[in-house]
Parts: structure tokens; C-alpha cells; sequence
């Protein structure tokens, strides 16, 4: 649990955090798994593939629901927050930031409609064996393998201020 009391002491600390939320819609394919994933057309991460999610707005009731309006938002698709089932916490730094990103993840496979490009995102469905982590964030592929197991996940990730690659970083995976 070394990463949950790591995960405390910066949220503890930080002089400002953000809340975010990260969400994975998952669908077995006549037998095989595949997770959805969005190429961010603009804003922070664009051009890489990402779950979809973004800040937490005071008008959202709940984290989940505000997860939920998120993929609704970028994916073109009803989601309800309360089919939103959450698999951890990820925290972010940056290098000269003093913001920390507190990003909830979650998973969800109740979904109508038909997932579709947004202003924000292009959603393509993925086969858990050809994900594109070389277009993802560099952290992705420590954790999303853990997550697609189904396994729960707390970590931090301090990157260096050109966002490309972190100097440290803690994870704890636990059963579900
Ligand atoms: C640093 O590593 C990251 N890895 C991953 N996988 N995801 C990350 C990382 N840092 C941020 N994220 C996620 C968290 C959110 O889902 C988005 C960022 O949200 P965004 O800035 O796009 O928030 P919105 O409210 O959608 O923004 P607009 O104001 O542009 O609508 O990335």
C-alpha cells in the first residue's frame, strides 16, 4: 500500500488540486474483449489515444456522474453514472506546476447508442492485444493492463514539465 499512503501525502500537501475523471468502456465482441478509446483532438493530450473524461464541474452531483456526462460529452453515447464502476485513483504532477491532477478511473460496460466522433475525441474500438501505447500517455501502459484485467489501481506519476515522461512513480494493483 505504499502507493495509497504516497497518493495521501501529496494530495495532503499539494497547494492546489484539480479533480478529473478518466473513463473505459469495455464490450466483449463475440468473444473478444476490447476497450474504447478516443484520439483527444484538442487540448491537453492531443494526439494521443486516452480513455474519455475530463474535470469534475461543480454542477456535476457526483464524481461518477460527472464521468458519466464526460463519455456521454466526447463519445456520443448515454451513460448513466450510476453504471460508472470505479477502479482507482491516479495522480499527476507536473515539474513547475504546483497543480495536481487527481484523475478517478473508472470502467463501465452498460452503454446506449452507438460511440462516435465528438468535437473532443474519435473513439475506435481496441483489442486488449493491440492497444496503442506508443500514441498514449506514458504512464498508460504501467497501469491499463491491470485495469483491463480488472484488477484495482492507485498510483502517482511526477513527470517532467515537457509532459513526455515521468522521473518517478508508485502503483499498487489489487484484486477487485
Ligand atoms: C499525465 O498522464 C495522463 N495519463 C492519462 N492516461 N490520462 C491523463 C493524464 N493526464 C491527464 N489525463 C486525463 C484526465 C482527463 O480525462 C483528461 C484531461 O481532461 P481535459 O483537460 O480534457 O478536461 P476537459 O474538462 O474535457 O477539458 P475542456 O475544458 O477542454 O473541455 O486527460
Amino acid at each position: 500500500m505504499a502507493a495509497a499512503r504516497r497518493v495521501a501525502d501529496t494530495l495532503f500537501k499539494a497547494p492546489k488540486v484539480k479533480h478529473y475523471t478518466l473513463a473505459f468502456l469495455l464490450r466483449d465482441n463475440n468473444g473478444t474483449k476490447e476497450v474504447l478509446l478516443g484520439m483527444k483532438k484538442r487540448g491537453f493530450g492531443a494526439g494521443k489515444w486516452n480513455g474519455f473524461g475530463g474535470k469534475v464541474e461543480p454542477t456535476d452531483a457526483t464524481v461518477s456522474d460527472a464521468a458519466a456526462r464526460e463519455m456521454n460529452e466526447e463519445a456520443l453515447v448515454t451513460v448513466l453514472g450510476s453504471d460508472m464502476e470505479e477502479k482507482g485513483t491516479l495522480v499527476f504532477t507536473f515539474t513547475g506546476k504546483p497543480e495536481v491532477m487527481h484523475v478517478h478511473v473508472f470502467q463501465v460496460r452498460s452503454y446506449s447508442g452507438v460511440p462516435s466522433e465528438s468535437d473532443e475525441m474519435k473513439p475506435q474500438w481496441f483489442t486488449y492485444d493491440a492497444i496503442p501505447y506508443a500514441s498514449m500517455w506514458a504512464d498508460d501502459k504501467y497501469w491499463l493492463p491491470s485495469l483491463l484485467e480488472g484488477k484495482n489501481i492507485v498510483g502517482q506519476f511526477d513527470f517532467d514539465a515537457d509532459e513526455t515522461k515521468f522521473y518517478d512513480h508508485v502503483l499498487d494493483v489489487t484484486d477487485a
